[in-house]
């Protein structure tokens, strides 16, 4: 089921250092930053020879990053995503398996204009698992 690791994201309380950090003190190239209202984020890409690392910020009211933030202040890693070829037949499968799959269970557009879905965390210790269709 699973493909690549798309990205690995990181919720931080401030996008402009986090980025700073990232580009001048790690020598990174990083995205411009991409509002998504829909999902309550900001987010920008370091990008890496193998894979990204996506910074999420809060956007909006409700956003599950604030959330986040209110239990971990300083930031911290927030989820995982795989890539997959078919989101769909990989949601079946896992529902079959008594995974919960987070929202309505429909994919959402998501930063890479691509279908997205989210695994509760409490189901593989502790991470949140995003799955992206590529
Ligand atoms: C799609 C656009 C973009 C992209 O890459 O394209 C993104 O990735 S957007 C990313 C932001 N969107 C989401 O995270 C959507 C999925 N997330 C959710 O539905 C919620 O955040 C949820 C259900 C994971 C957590 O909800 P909430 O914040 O209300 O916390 P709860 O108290 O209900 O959490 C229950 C339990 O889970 C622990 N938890 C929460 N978030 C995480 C996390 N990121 N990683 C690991 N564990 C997490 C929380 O501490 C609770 O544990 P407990 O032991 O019961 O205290
Ligand atoms: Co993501």
């Amino acid at each position: 089921m699973l493909g690549r690791v798309n990205h690995v994201a990181i919720a931080v309380p401030d996008l402009a250092a986090a980025t700073a950090a990232y580009n001048t003190t790690l020598g990174a190239k990083v995205t411009a930053p991409q509002a998504l209202p829909e999902h309550g984020v900001t987010v920008v890409f370091v990008e890496l020879p193998n894979t990204k690392i996506e910074l999420l910020e809060p956007l909006g009211e409700g956003s599950p990053i604030a959330a986040f933030l209110a239990k971990n202040a300083s930031g911290g890693i927030h989820h995982i995503c795989y890539e997959v070829e078919d989101i769909i037949a990989a949601r079946d499968e896992l529902k079959k398996n008594g995974a919960r799959v987070l929202g309505d269970g429909e994919p959402k557009i998501g930063a890479h204009n691509k279908p997205v879905l989210f695994l509760h965390p409490k189901d593989f210790f502790g991470t949140l698992i995003e799955l992206e269709q590529v």
